[in-house]
């Protein structure tokens, strides 16, 4: 049986996939991600997540790596992680009663195969007032997320509607990726 490896540091991906009761081990990735690179965020994402995914690949033939990046644009510009209070609220504003884009790009690498796709997932947001800006800045939720909200927590506040995967809003298509596991031999343990 191969062994499943996530590649990522973030705790959304691996309760997902516990949610779906695929075994794996973690190992962060030290992959530096910019997202200047001048190609589409649909690419972006993908190139990031193969990054995350090949650092730490390492062509040992039993493995299957995941890498998964998600980033928000807002206006054909892309909004990653704020960088503190102030671009938080920055992106918050900008996303205040607007449509944005989610796009999760995933990758998975094994030492015979490799798959990448990407999901975008469109959310509308209320008006937002400044009030409930701040207040939301307080609960500190916005700083490790892509836009600066999680629509899993608090964020779920500001959101009007969806149109897509909400779990690829979340950091991992999860669905899609079950699809594109099975091809390397890993699918679920089910409890009988
Ligand atoms: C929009 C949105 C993003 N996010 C998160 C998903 C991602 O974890 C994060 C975007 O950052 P990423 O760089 O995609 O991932 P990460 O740094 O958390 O983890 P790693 O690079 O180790 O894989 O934003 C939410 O949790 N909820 C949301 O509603």
């Amino acid at each position: 049986m191969k062994r499943l490896v996530l590649a990522s540091g973030s705790p959304r991906r691996k309760e997902l996939l516990e949610q779906m009761n695929l075994h794996f081990d973690i190992i962060v990735s030290g992959f530096e991600e910019h997202l200047s690179l001048s190609v589409p965020p649909s690419e972006l994402v993908k190139q990031l997540a193969y990054g995350k995914a090949n650092d730490v690949y390492t062509n040992q033939s039993e493995r299957v790596v995941i890498g998964a990046d998600t980033v928000v644009t807002l206006d054909h510009n892309v909004l990653g992680k704020p960088e503190s209070r102030e671009h938080a609220r920055q992106m918050l504003r900008s996303l205040s009663g607007r449509t944005h884009i989610v796009y999760s790009g995933v990758t998975i690498l094994s030492h015979d195969k490799k798959v990448d796709f990407h999901e975008a997932t469109e959310v509308t947001f209320w008006e937002l007032t400044d009030e409930e800006i701040e207040t939301y800045l307080n609960t500190g939720e916005s700083f490790d997320k892509a836009g600066g909200y999680g629509i899993q927590g608090f964020g779920a506040a500001f959101v009007k509607r969806i149109h897509g995967d909400y779990y690829s809003v979340v950091g991992l298509p999860i669905a899609r990726t079950l699809r594109e596991l099975k091809a390397f031999g890993i699918v679920p343990e089910i409890q009988h």
